[in-house]
């Protein structure tokens, strides 16, 4: 009897022992996740370019498992900090350039879905009722691109028209084009087909089928988000804009340009365009007759694959906005973006590089080409009030540049100056004009090129913003 009363103590013992045992463990794995969280937190945005005033405050430093009733495995307490998105998304890698879809529940806890522009996705198909959370959704995708990816990398046309939510993009670097009004739609919509034609004459000279086979530094890969398609079709008419669209997005991804469109649903839209869309991102749709045309399956087929429909999913009434039904090829999945406030929006914005004045980036560019000179031919310092580039930023300012000469004659010979501007003034790209001009691609010749168009304004690499609506 008492042997069973010990043995009975014993396996008491063990089983105490066993459970503070687990409880420590768990206690310890709650501290290391949110050790983790914090080192993530405190790491500085991946460019610094401008130096942020102040940081926000980081709320919830843990990541919240709990998918969203509902909603399939959409988180409902995605991380609202959007440094956290940006360690997630850097941790995976950014060289293809990758961009943020949004979160899921998986057995790995709360994850990040994610995709990637080269080698991956061509355009996007952004859709949903009003306030499904679309432009946030985009803001998530370009803002992560913009940090992750310098100006030269990777550049931005906005073309939006429905109010001032883009405004601040004006300013930067990353800005290729930003249209807010509808009077500039047009323009824009001008712009992206001249861009993509420039582009192709680029590639051809150098004797390349694909952007993603081209090595030169001058083609940054161009998002193009329109955010709402209505607007396109308000301004051109329905043939027009379905030309433009079969037009663009059938070649554009050759040359290097990708299509984000936004609008509350395409079910209104020609469907030809929508068969190069390789991903669909559909939020709240009122009835399940808007699904296929919006995710490109039907709602049977959403169901086999045990993600919830368009139409299935709770209204962005009903606080749940920025859950998404996500389709590429024969997979889908529900996410949630995380929600920028305000406060975060300012702050990385603040990290993103501010596009130099023309004339100050011409002088820039100048003194730098020279710097490069003088370290080539041996010149151990240069100031910047140099006789030369007093010389070279005089004769920038004068008022026929025709009649003279872009840059001083002891950097670029009058003859060979004179020779690169009447090429580049019918040439496609600024190799062209060296290999006309000095047979070459490369070296000295393409330097004095670069030095001339540069000055001049011609066969500019970064086309200029297209006024907005306050500069207008
Ligand atoms: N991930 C999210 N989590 C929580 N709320 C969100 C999320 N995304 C968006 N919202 C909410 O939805 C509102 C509308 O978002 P957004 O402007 O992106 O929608 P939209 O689909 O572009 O709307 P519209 O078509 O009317 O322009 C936001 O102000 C926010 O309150």
């Amino acid at each position: 009897m008492n042997e069973l009363v010990v043995i009975g103590v014993l396996f008491l013992a063990m089983g105490l022992w066993g459970g503070l045992a687990i409880w420590k463990m768990r206690r310890e794995l709650q501290s290391l996740r949110v050790l983790v969280a914090n080192a993530g937190l405190q790491s500085t945005p991946p460019l610094h370019i401008n130096k942020p005033i102040e940081q926000p405050v980081i709320q919830t430093p843990i990541l919240d498992p709990t998918p969203l009733s509902g909603a399939g495995s959409a988180l409902a307490n995605p991380p609202r900090e959007a440094r956290i998105l940006l360690d997630e998304l850097q941790g995976k890698g950014t060289d293809a350039y990758r961009f943020p879809l949004g979160w899921y529940s998986s057995f790995k806890g709360a994850t990040l879905q994610t995709a990637q522009f080269v080698r991956d996705v061509n355009h996007i198909l952004l859709t949903g009722q009003s306030d499904s959370g679309k432009d946030n959704a985009a803001l998530g995708m370009l803002l992560s691109l913009a940090l992750t990816k310098t100006p030269q990398q990777c550049q931005f046309a906005i073309v939006d028209g429905k109010g001032l939510d883009w405004l601040a993009w004006e300013k930067k670097e990353h800005t290729w084009l930003l249209a807010t009004d509808p009077e500039h739609i047009e323009q824009a919509m001008m712009k992206l087909t001249a861009e993509r034609q420039r582009r192709r004459a680029i590639l051809a000279d150098a004797g390349v089928t694909k952007w993603d086979k081209y090595t030169g530094k001058d083609l940054p890969l161009l998002v193009v988000f329109i955010s709402e398609l209505l607007l396109l079709e308000n301004t051109v008419g329905k043939s027009q804009l379905t030309g433009w669209l079969n037009a663009e997005l059938t070649a554009a991804r050759a040359f290097g340009i990708r299509y984000i469109i936004a609008t509350q649903t395409a079910s209104n839209f020609s469907t030809q365009w929508r068969s190069q869309i390789s991903l669909f991102m559909a939020g709240f749709q009122p009835s399940p007759s808007q699904d296929a045309p919006n995710v490109g399956l039907t709602t049977n087929e959403l169901d086999a694959l045990h993600v919830v429909a368009p139409s299935s999913l709770p209204s962005p009434n009903n606080q749940a906005g920025g859950v998404f039904c996500v389709v590429q090829g024969n997979q889908a999945l529900n996410v949630r973006t995380t929600l920028i406030d305000d406060r975060d929006l300012d702050y990385l914005m603040e990290c993103l590089p501010n596009r130099v004045a023309p004339s100050q980036k011409v002088h820039d560019d100048l003194l730098t080409s020279m710097l490069a000179i003088a370290h080539q031919n041996g010149v151990k310092a240069l100031s910047p009030q140099t006789e030369a580039l007093q010389t070279a930023t005089q004769q920038l300012s004068v008022t026929h540049p025709s009649e003279a000469l872009p840059v001083a004659t002891h950097l670029v010979p009058a003859d060979e100056q004179r020779r690169i501007l009447a090429v580049a003034a019918r040439a496609t790209s600024r190799r062209a004009v060296c290999r006309e001009v000095y047979n070459a691609v490369g070296g000295t010749g393409y330097n004095n090129v670069r030095l001339v168009c540069d000055a001049a304004g011609l066969l500019m690499p970064t086309p200029t913003a297209m006024p907005t609506a306050s500069a207008a």
